[in-house]
């Protein structure tokens, strides 16, 4: 493939993004009484459930002392996530992911589902093959671990990196599995909001499962770094971005903006920091590369249009449109939620244990070669963290160092290559929208 075929330029350019369609109005901005009501009403309107022990597990009695720690799987905005084995009763030996919270809760509109079948039990809400299946939770030392479907696939980016850019029919594959996780949530009035590469992951066969649900996380961290915006932003939609009150709408604005970095290296708005980022975002210019397909495009274009009200998805009948769109024509939404479609390729993998395809930065960490006891070299908080575990690996023991427990989600590849295109000109063959 020539090598100038993915250069294209993402200049922000004042004089020319301002589609009268597509520009925010004024009222959208974050600081007007507007915007205030509108995330007000918003607020109201919502129903939280905050996930404890005894609705995940009401009738079992879960604890550290059933989980061996085996590895440390990575970090996120909140807390650290492990792989971890269960040791004793029902799942004895089998393989899951753990993930550290303060807390977590799950915010519902109840206008926006049924309720005599969804409100049973909320997770219900959240069960469905392209979610990770939340198995235990359980509190201590003023922590939740939620113990989650182990994903061994790894990060679905991961592999686009490997890749580069995903062929359209790869690309429309795993493009119509999120779509259908975003569809089953909303469904049951949830928003999944964080839509971003790091919580789209692969199960053993390589199907896509996304990681939480909609969870509004505390973090485990001491300092109160938690930032509504502390990680990726790439991916949020611009009414996310001002905070102007958002609804389903936005999920599907971070569906558009993973299209676009699936089938064309990165996402479509980015610059050297997060306030030109936002700047482009909120105006800049969406270009698009010329060898997309013309479905490709419509439907990028579609999705990301900055008013909610505009875009694909953002009526009433939610996901309807986008799974009917040409782009999609050739999937078969039946056997796909039933995992009867072939992924487009199957992780490599040796067992259910293996974590080779999770960062090495994580699962390599310097192993302390004894197992005596390192309590005492390690900060009260992190020693509260494992008190009770019946196990932990000497590597999670070195991955825990005070020191790093404070480090900043370390960020990924992809995620730096989201820096500035350094090219000045436009390639050949590229349309605008
Ligand atoms: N169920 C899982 N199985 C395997 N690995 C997982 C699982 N859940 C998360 N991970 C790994 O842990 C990393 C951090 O998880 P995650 O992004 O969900 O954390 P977080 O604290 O919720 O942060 P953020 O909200 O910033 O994404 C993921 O990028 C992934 O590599």
């Amino acid at each position: 493939m020539a090598e100038n075929v993915f250069e294209f330029e993402l200049e922000y350019d004042n004089n020319q993004d301002q589609d009268s369609n597509d520009a925010l109005p004024e009222p959208y901005h974050h600081d007007s009484p507007q915007a205030v009501d509108a995330d007000l009403a918003a607020e109201e309107e919502k129903e939280t459930v905050e996930l404890t022990q005894s609705i995940v597990n009401p009738h079992a009695r879960i604890g550290p002392e059933d989980f061996e720690l085996l590895k440390v799987l990575g970090k996120g905005g909140y807390g650290k996530v492990f792989q971890v084995r269960k040791l004793h009763g029902q799942d004895e030996g089998k393989i899951f992911a753990m993930k550290v919270l303060r807390k977590a809760t799950i915010v519902r509109s109840p206008k926006d589902y049924d309720h005599t079948k969804a409100e049973r039990n909320i997770l219900e809400a959240i069960k469905h093959p392209m979610i990770a299946d939340l198995v235990y939770a359980f509190q201590t030392g003023g922590k939740l671990y939620l113990i989650l479907e182990y994903l061994s696939g790894g990060e679905l980016f991961v592999h686009l990196e490997r890749e580069g850019i995903f062929l359209e029919e790869t690309a429309c594959f795993y493009l119509s599995q999120i779509t259908l996780a975003l569809e089953h949530l909303h469904k049951n009035g949830i928003i999944y909001r964080d839509l971003k590469p790091e919580n789209i992951m692969l199960n053993a066969a390589g199907h896509v499962v996304l990681t939480d649900f909609g969870l509004c996380k505390e973090s485990v961290y001491e300092d109160g770094r938690t930032f509504t915006f502390c990680g990726t932003i790439e991916y949020m939609a611009p009414e996310v971005l001002m905070r102007s009150g958002h609804g389903k709408a936005v999920d599907w604005w971070s569906l558009g903006a993973l299209m676009f970095d699936m089938l064309t290296g990165s996402p479509p708005f980015v610059a050297e920091n997060r306030k030109r980022t936002i700047d482009k975002i909120l105006k800049g210019k969406l270009i698009l590369p010329g060898y997309l397909t013309n479905e490709a495009k419509d439907l990028i274009k579609k999705l990301l249009k900055r008013l909610a009200s505009q875009r694909l998805g953002g009526a009433a009948d939610d996901a309807k449109p986008i799974k009917s769109h040409p782009f999609f024509r050739h999937v078969n939404w039946r056997d796909l939620v039933q995992h009867r479609v072939e992924p487009p390729f199957k992780p490599s993998i040796l067992n259910e244990e293996d974590t080779s395809l999770f960062d090495k930065r994580f699962t390599k960490m310097t192993p302390v070669d004894s197992p005596v006891d390192h309590s005492h070299l390690l900060s009260e908080s992190v020693n509260n963290l494992f008190q009770g575990f019946t196990y932990v690996a000497p590597s999670i023991l070195a991955a825990v160092e005070p020191d790093d427990w404070n480090l900043p989600a370390a960020l990924s590849k992809r995620r730096l290559a989201a820096a500035p295109a350094p090219s000045s000109h436009l390639m050949s063959g590229m349309d605008e929208p």
